[in-house]
């Protein structure tokens, strides 16, 4: 990583501290067991614990300033009392304060960024975008679920990173050359401000459902997390990207043009600025005629399902919001290549039936999947899924209902029980689908899928996408739902010793 840039001091950092004092901050940290000598601590009010509970733990670390709210900064009191050295900065909303202060402390981020938010669409809305830019000419990268991609590899561990690890990321990115970055804004990531100190161009937006009801209190207040791309992280001159067919499009639509930013309408409706006309699909992709401002286009996507060339319109209108020639943007098109498990060909059996990996892991991505499948494919679809553990619960039965609905066959089993038990987790997802098989392990699950498949007919194995691990308790088991139909394609086809 790159050296900090030298704006060290408080004021430097947008930073008042009470009574006036200064600091020397050598770096920024939000969790005491991370925080070195020089540190400004960044006491978060947290889900289960205020993290001014843990300042004096900070300080002990050699922390040198601390920002929190007024509750943080009372429930402090006796410990900043002792260190009257300590810079204490106490501020409102001290997450806002942290994304700023986190950007003006690495200093450089690539010069034109871009972000998606939505339920549904965000990894691949951003992949294409780079994709689109890399095919441009442009150093490019994405940055989300499946790590930083492109120009610019590395893990991660959150779908928006935090605003420390972000700038740190973005300062060094734009040191390597990266000019174009595409991110995800998680409804976490936005209800935290971890993004508010990015600058942004462009900002999408790709849908509305259900998701993260066990985090967000209510379905607004998750709306409002994922409205606040648009009316506070993009700016007043920022352009923003709206797919209409979602009604809440329109919301965020007019929510955009109040601030007075440029908004570019995708979808169906014929006022789309970027209008989807008509699609042809085939066993391996889709054609498609689209308008851009009342002018009709037509390419060839290599990708499967009506929703993706939805995700590409988004993609395309952000790269043209953010400075692209729209003709060169719709001439990139037909280079697209497949988002890791969205949508992915995994296998083929001799017959000619084809295994799909996809990352739906909610009721609506469930149905949106197995709609957008059925006209690529003649025979019959089987689905095998699961409900991951520990998360929204509500959603499980609602899962199994949109497969019951939308699939010929389905098998449920397990996707990441973390520390519930594997087979209550089922049993909710089968109260939606009461005729389903249960299959619990994974693999197994995947083996009679794969031998169920006749020619014309095909297999979804949905909600692990790019995943490569099954998380059981507090392990995580290596599983690739993509390697694992390979496998069992060789072993029912007699290809494995
Ligand atoms: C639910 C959620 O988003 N939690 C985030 C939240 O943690 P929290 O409020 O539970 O924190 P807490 O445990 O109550 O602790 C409060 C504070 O004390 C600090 N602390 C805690 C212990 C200690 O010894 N010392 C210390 O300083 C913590 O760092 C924290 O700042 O604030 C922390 C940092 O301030 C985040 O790391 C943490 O993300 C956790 C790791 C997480 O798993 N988040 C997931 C759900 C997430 O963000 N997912 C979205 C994608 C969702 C999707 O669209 O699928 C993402 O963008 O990745
Ligand atoms: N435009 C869309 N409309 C409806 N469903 C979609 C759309 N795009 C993707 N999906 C479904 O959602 C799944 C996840 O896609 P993707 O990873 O692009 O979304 P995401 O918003 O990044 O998800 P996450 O919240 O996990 O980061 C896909 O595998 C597909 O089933
Ligand atoms: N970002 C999502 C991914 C879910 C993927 C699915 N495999 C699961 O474990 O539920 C979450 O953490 O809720
Ligand atoms: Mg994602």
């Amino acid at each position: 990583m790159i050296e900090p840039a030298p704006m060290t001091s408080l004021a430097a950092l947008g930073l008042t501290a009470q009574g006036g004092r200064e600091a020397r901050i050598t770096g920024l940290s939000v969790d005491s067991r991370k925080t070195r000598p020089g540190h400004l601590f960044a006491a978060l009010p947290g889900a289960r614990v205020h993290g001014a509970e843990f300042v004096q733990y900070a300080l002990r670390m050699g922390a040198a300033a601390v920002l929190t709210d007024p509750q943080g900064a009372a429930l402090a009191r006796d410990v900043l009392d002792e260190n009257p050295d300590v810079a204490l900065v106490v501020t409102e909303d001290p997450r806002a304060a942290l994304a700023f202060t986190a950007a003006l402390f690495h200093g450089r981020q690539p010069q034109v960024m871009v972000a998606v938010t939505g339920t549904n669409g965000k990894t691949s809305v951003a992949t294409f975008t780079r994709q689109i830019w890399q095919l441009l000419g442009h150093e490019a990268a994405n940055i989300g679920t499946t790590g930083v991609e492109g120009a610019y590899s590395a893990p991660s561990s959150h779908t928006t990173p935090e605003p420390i690890t972000l700038h740190e990321l973005l300062a060094d990115m734009a040191a390597h050359g990266v000019t174009h970055a595409a991110m995800e804004a998680s409804s976490h990531g936005l209800a935290q401000r971890r993004l508010d100190g990015v600058t942004l161009a462009a900002a999408g937006f790709t849908n509305f459902t259900q998701d993260h009801l066990d985090y967000h209190e209510s379905f607004e207040a998750y709306f409002e997390a994922k409205a606040g791309l648009f009316t506070r992280v993009l700016p007043a001159d920022g352009v923003a990207v709206i797919n209409t067919d979602d009604l809440k499009g329109w919301t965020l639509a007019k929510a955009a043009d109040e601030r007075g930013q440029e908004v570019i309408t995708v979808g169906h409706d014929e006022s789309c600025d970027l209008r989807i006309t008509n699609h042809r699909y085939g066993a391996t992709g889709q054609e498609l005629r689209f308008h851009w401002k009342g002018r009709p286009q037509l390419t060839r996507l290599n990708l499967i399902g009506g929703f993706q060339a939805e995700n590409v319109m988004l993609a395309a209108g952000l790269a043209i919001a953010s400075g692209s020639d729209p003709q060169a943007v719709f001439d990139s098109l037909e280079h697209l290549a497949t988002v890791r498990g969205r949508m992915q060909i995994a296998a083929t059996r001799a017959n000619g039936a084809a295994i799909f990996v996809d990352y739906a892991h909610t009721p609506d991505a469930i149905a949106t999947a197995l709609k957008a499948l059925r006209p690529h494919v003649m025979g019959r679809i089987v689905i095998v899924f699961g409900a991951g553990g520990d998360r929204d619960t509500t959603k499980r039965p609602l899962m199994g209902k949109a497969a019951a609905q939308n699939a010929d066959v389905v098998i449920v089993t397990d996707d990441n029980p973390r520390s519930e038990d594997p087979a209550a987790i089922r049993a909710q997802v089968l109260a939606g689908c009461p005729d389903a098989n249960e299959v619990g392990d994974r693999a197994e699950a995947i083996l009679r899928g794969v031998d169920m498949l006749e020619a014309g007919d095909a297999l979804l194995i949905a909600g692990k996408g790019h995943e490569t691990g099954q998380v059981i308790g507090e392990d995580v088991l290596p599983f690739d739902d993509a390697e694992q139909a390979s496998v069992a394609v060789a072993a029912l086809e007699g290809r494995l010793a």
